[in-house]
């Protein structure tokens, strides 16, 4: 469909309306504000001119602290008022460089006018209050500008659907407030837009896609019904940018009872966390809990153990084959990583309620005071039927009685005296003023309470030794479940070895990936958990990396969230967790809704129809349409040219204008190894685990960082065969997948046979160019 000028010249017309309107109300709220402000000010300074402040008689204290409560409640009422003006304030301004994207029009059965529906960031109202400038893209009537063509259309408005045809369907792209395209689509999105918005660089900030969400995503975005949201979508279909415009349809949808606590978002790693930062407040959203579950694990399990991570499980899969644990360490993973270990462990706790539970000495300068037997002995008078974590807190309260008797019998000791003059200033000042208070000889009543004084402070630690349950060896506990439960049924064969390696772990203190979240989960099983149950939204990105004790795990933990679990089994890169994850199709879950999404929208077409030859998983994988070179094979006679060939691709690619050129690869032996040849050429940055951020430039990272990442060009230092083998079929397809523009492989004669998957005229090869040079 063409635009003529005068609809061009039309819709500039309504553009420059819309931004005057939008400085208006800038210049009103800026007004409100500073007023506000002073207000805010003033309220500070004097704030305790208008508290009266009387502490004679209890009845006038009560008083007093009702006062000053009000004016407190007065003051953060106004400072609250103040923020939110500033959050309007900060949309107007994203607004002002493109007040919206979108039109529809739209009439209604059974009316006779047809209405005109402006599509952005966020609502606005004309002066009047009245009509709607501009719709929010998350207000239900902008359900039909993503999910409907020209013709008979519907969304549901509160407690019905509005049907009528929608008669002209048009897409902006405006820049700081001047018309810069438009075009009228008969189809969902239009391909233009879509076009505009992928051939740009790649950033290091993920940007939203409200403007061309498409109509699978628009699903995935508006899904409400289903406890448990699973997404599989090929490499580069939009599951992160779904996610994160989820969660700010969420967050507008459910404004009144949802805040950014009570949404959580796991993400893959720190890098990841950082790329995304910006996408919310874009949106004019704040973010949300973002953690990752490595962190959220390590919290959780405290400072006596050192926790691996799984990158640090993944180096070891991938460069330590030939040590002797190897085997062992393999099948442990496997093991631990399934639904078997989690009853494994379950019955363990159960036998812990007849017999067994280990439990720490409670000593006072040097001296038992409460012996482990004896804790024990408390313990298993107790009826069998309390579980452990209830039984705990009564045995916690035991233990702070009889701690308080060992209190009033330390506070004779002579030990005391000396600790005295070790109080500080304030602790002693206290004391007097108790002293003081007590009717009696002030002196005799001085050293008492003084003494009492230092004994309590010292049995504070034992206090909260107990409060934390730390009398219960969580850890012999765990450790005793490998030297007490050999060859059990449904274990694996070298359970023993397994078991040895175990223990041989947890006594240096090391935690592997694979029994971290056991281990917490046991934890909490003897006492107590920190169950998230404020959380409302739980969504895991990259969920394909989860094992099914993990999502087990995480399903306990989050008792009343709904789940969004997003991922592709095509990028599984960690060993053995697949097998029951969710996302495969045909796994069993209850309450769930299923959406694939099977269009890849980050590379050009040529480089997906280049990877999809080599993808693991069966689906279809199905190329936007957007042109670029063919990835480039350059076959090497001498390996050790690699370095050579890498800086000749990134200096074309330089010249091509790419901005963000990363070399992937493999591991990070692999990527220490060739960040030292490439930084004494030209100037690079080496992505690390504990990499929270990047620039813009050239960068080298292992596959496993750039998860869920991308750029504009990738250069595969070493696609040859002895690098890649058919188990690391994931790893090299990720790595493919990350490329928006450009992807070059270099490898020795012998490619990868991935490589020999795809149809030779989907790439270009070059053999031995680089070497003429
Ligand atoms: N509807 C859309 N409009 C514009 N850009 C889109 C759209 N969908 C996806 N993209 C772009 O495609 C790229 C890939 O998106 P995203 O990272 O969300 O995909 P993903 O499925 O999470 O990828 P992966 O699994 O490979 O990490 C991003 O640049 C994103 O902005």
């Amino acid at each position: 469909m063409s635009v003529g000028p005068k609809d061009r010249m039309e819709e500039q017309e309504r553009i420059d309306y819309v931004l005057k309107e939008i400085e208006r109300k800038e210049t009103a709220l800026y007004s409100k504000a500073t007023g506000l402000k002073e207000d805010v000010i003033e309220l500070r300074k004097t704030f305790w001119d208008d508290v009266t402040v009387n502490l004679d008689e209890p009845d006038d204290v009560i008083e007093t602290q009702a006062s000053i409560k009000q004016q407190a409640e007065f003051l953060a009422e106004k400072e609250r008022f103040h923020g939110k003006i500033g959050d309007e304030l900060k949309v107007l301004k994203r607004m002002k460089k493109s007040p919206y994207f979108g039109r529809i029009d739209f009439k209604e059965h059974g009316e006779d006018q047809v209405e005109k529906l402006y599509i952005g960031i966020s609502s606005f109202l004309d002066r009047q209050d009245e009509d709607f400038l501009v719709y929010d893209w998350r207000a239900p009537i902008s359900s039909l500008y993503y999910d409907y063509a020209l013709g008979n259309a519907s969304y549901n408005a509160v407690n019905s659907a509005i049907e009528g045809e929608i008669s002209l369907k048009r897409q902006f792209i405006i820049r700081d407030g001047i018309l810069k395209g438009l075009f009228d689509t008969g189809l969902t999105i239009g391909d233009e837009m879509l076009q505009e918005a992928l051939g740009h660089n790649a950033s290091t900030d993920m940007k939203n896609i409200v403007a061309t969400i498409q109509k699978e995503q628009n699903r995935i975005i508006r899904e409400e019904r289903s406890k448990l949201l699973l997404v599989q979508g090929v490499a580069g279909s939009g599951k992160t940018s779904a996610a994160l415009q989820r969660i700010a349809y969420l967050m507008y949808r459910y404004r009144e009872e949802l805040n950014p606590e009570n949404v959580v978002l796991f993400s893959p790693n720190p890098l990841f966390t950082g790329y995304i930062r910006n996408v919310l407040p874009e949106l004019g959203e704040a973010n949300v809990r973002q953690t990752t579950f490595l962190e959220y694990l390590r919290e959780g399990i405290g400072e006596g153990f050192t926790v691996e991570s799984p990158f640090e499980q993944m180096e070891y899969v991938l460069t330590k084959e030939n040590s002797d644990a190897y085997q062992t360490r393999l099948s442990s993973m496997e093991y631990k990583a399934t639904l078997d270990f989690k009853k494994l462990i379950d019955n363990y706790v159960e036998k812990l309620r007849i017999e067994g539970m280990q439990f720490k000495n409670i000593s006072f300068r040097g001296e038992i005071l409460i012996s482990k037997e004896e804790i024990s002995e408390y313990f298993y008078s107790l009826d069998e039927a309390i579980t452990p974590v209830n039984k705990m807190e009564i045995v916690a309260k035991w233990l702070q009685s009889e701690l308080k008797q060992y209190q009033r019998l330390e506070v004779k000791k002579d030990w005391v005296m000396e600790k005295v003059e070790l109080l500080d200033k304030e602790a002693y000042l206290k004391a007097y003023y108790e002293a003081q208070k007590l009717d009696e000889d002030m002196f005799v009543n001085e050293e008492k309470v003084l003494r009492k004084a230092v004994v309590r402070k010292m049995f504070g630690t034992l206090r909260k030794q107990i409060e934390d349950f730390d009398f219960v060896h969580v850890a012999k506990n765990f450790r005793l479940l490998f030297s007490t439960t050999r060859e059990l049924e449904n274990t694996p064969n070298n359970w023993n070895a397994i078991c040895e390696q175990t223990i041989h772990d947890f006594s240096n203190n090391h935690l592997t990936w694979e029994d971290a979240a056991p281990y917490l989960y046991f934890k909490g099983k003897l006492i107590g958990d920190k169950q998230e149950r404020a959380v409302r939204q739980l969504l895991i990105d990259e969920a394909q990396d989860y094992s099914s004790f993990q999502f087990a795990f995480i399903r306990h933990l989050f008792p009343y969230t709904r789940m969004t679990l997003l991922g592709d089994i095509n990028q599984a890169i960690y060993v053995n967790v697949t097998k029951e994850n969710p996302l495969v199709p045909g796994i069993q879950e209850s309450e769930h809704e299923r959406i694939t999404l099977t269009k890849s929208y980050r590379p050009t077409k040529q480089i997906t129809e280049f990877t999809k030859a080599f993808a693991p998983g069966v689906e279809e994988i199905e190329a936007f349409n957007r042109d670029g070179a063919k990835p480039t094979l350059i076959r090497l006679t001498d390996p050790s040219h690699s370095s050579l060939a890498i800086l000749a691709e990134r200096s074309a690619y330089l010249e091509k204008g790419h901005e963000m050129i990363a070399v992937i690869c493999k591991t990070v032996q692999e990527t220490e190894r060739v960040y030292k040849e490439l930084k004494e050429a030209v100037p690079v940055t080496q992505i690390t685990e504990e990499t929270y951020g990047f620039s813009k430039g050239f960068i080298v990272l292992p596959v496993y960082l750039a998860k869920g990442i991308e750029f504009d060009a990738v250069i595969i230092p070493d696609g040859s065969s002895s690098n890649y083998k058919e188990k690391d079929r994931t790893l090299f397809y990720t790595a493919c997948t990350r490329a928006m523009h450009d992807l070059t492989i270099i490898s020795g004669e012998e490619p990868c046979h991935f490589i020999k998957e795809a149809k030779v005229d989907t790439y270009e090869m070059l053999e031995d160019e680089i070497e003429k040079i």
